[in-house]
């Protein structure tokens, strides 16, 4: 993993990048009467790593599902790379990451990670070069033949962002990848996750998360949401350059953006 990554993430830069996602007054009513979102309004940039955060319920996975059409909105416009979800999803350039890493258990590291590619009937060569070069990236090349029970649960979660690295995808959706991880581990991925963001020029990350120090640490913008029905109540840019480091955990600056955030979720 390289850590001295060049400066690429310029938060004042984003501006100019044209718009990837849009909501316009975004709603979501369940059938079951559940109003999930209201009125959500949001435009994302290329290259921006975004962290909603917000109370539980609030309907964070519900716009990830409707980003990647497998839920339709009610009310309100959404589009993905200038078209729509539906679409967006059949070029195959979005990828998940959940809090449950979900790999095949009886399939080795390798053969988890490849499986994107290999539904897509992309030959056999490209799949090892591809789940070499995303294993390397997440620490894991000496991994390849081992079983998902051998790896610790930082390291199950590795492969996890390996797999949905390996499509090269242009949207990375992280539902709470590191909810269920140990403190000490949850930063390291963070920081690794970082570094990983930081060279690839292209990719744009939408993160849902609950712990405020970790939305501050990572992202461009934090999207903070109301209780149900879902609103955007704030948007606030994190407006520390990148590439960042463990150190910036310990800065003051780190602590009043953790404060705003914070202060923001209790209004
Ligand atoms: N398929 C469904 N049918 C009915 N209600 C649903 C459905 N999916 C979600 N909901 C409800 O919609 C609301 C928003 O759910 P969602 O999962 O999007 O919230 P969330 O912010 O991601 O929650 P959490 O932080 O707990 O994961 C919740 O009240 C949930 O119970």
């Amino acid at each position: 993993m390289a850590l001295n990554s060049p400066l690429i993430h310029d938060p004042s830069k984003l501006g100019a990048s044209p718009t990837f996602v849009s909501m316009e007054n975004l709603s979501k009513t369940y059938p079951n009467g559940t109003i999930a979102l209201q009125d959500v309004n949001l435009s994302i940039q290329e290259g921006e790593f975004l962290c909603f955060v917000g109370p539980s319920g609030c309907g964070k996975s519900t716009i990830f599902k409707m980003i990647t059409g497998l839920a339709k909105p009610s009310s309100g416009k959404l589009d993905v790379f200038g078209t729509t979800p539906k679409e967006a999803r059949k070029q195959s350039d979005i990828a998940f990451v959940f809090q449950d890493h979900t790999l095949l258990p009886w399939s080795t590291v390798e053969a988890n990670v490849r499986l994107p590619l290999e539904l897509r009937g992309v030959d056999k060569k490209t799949q090892k070069d591809e789940a070499q070069r995303v294993l390397e990236l997440v620490g894991l090349k000496d991994y390849m033949k081992v079983l998902p029970r051998q790896l610790s649960g930082g390291m199950k979660m590795r492969v996890s962002i390996a797999r949905a690295l390996i499509s090269r995808p242009k949207l990375l959706l992280m539902d709470e990848p590191f909810g269920a991880l140990d403190e000490i581990t949850r930063q390291t991925l963070q920081m690794e996750l970082l570094n990983i963001w930081q060279q690839d020029k292209s990719m744009t990350v939408l993160f849902v998360t609950h712990n405020v120090f970790e939305s501050v640490f990572l992202s461009t913008s934090v999207v903070v949401m109301t209780p149900r029905p879902g609103k955007i109540s704030a948007r606030l840019d994190i407006p520390v350059p990148f590439p960042r480091d463990e150190s910036f955990r310990t800065t003051a600056q780190f602590s009043d953006l953790v404060r705003e955030v914070s202060a923001a979720l209790e209004h």
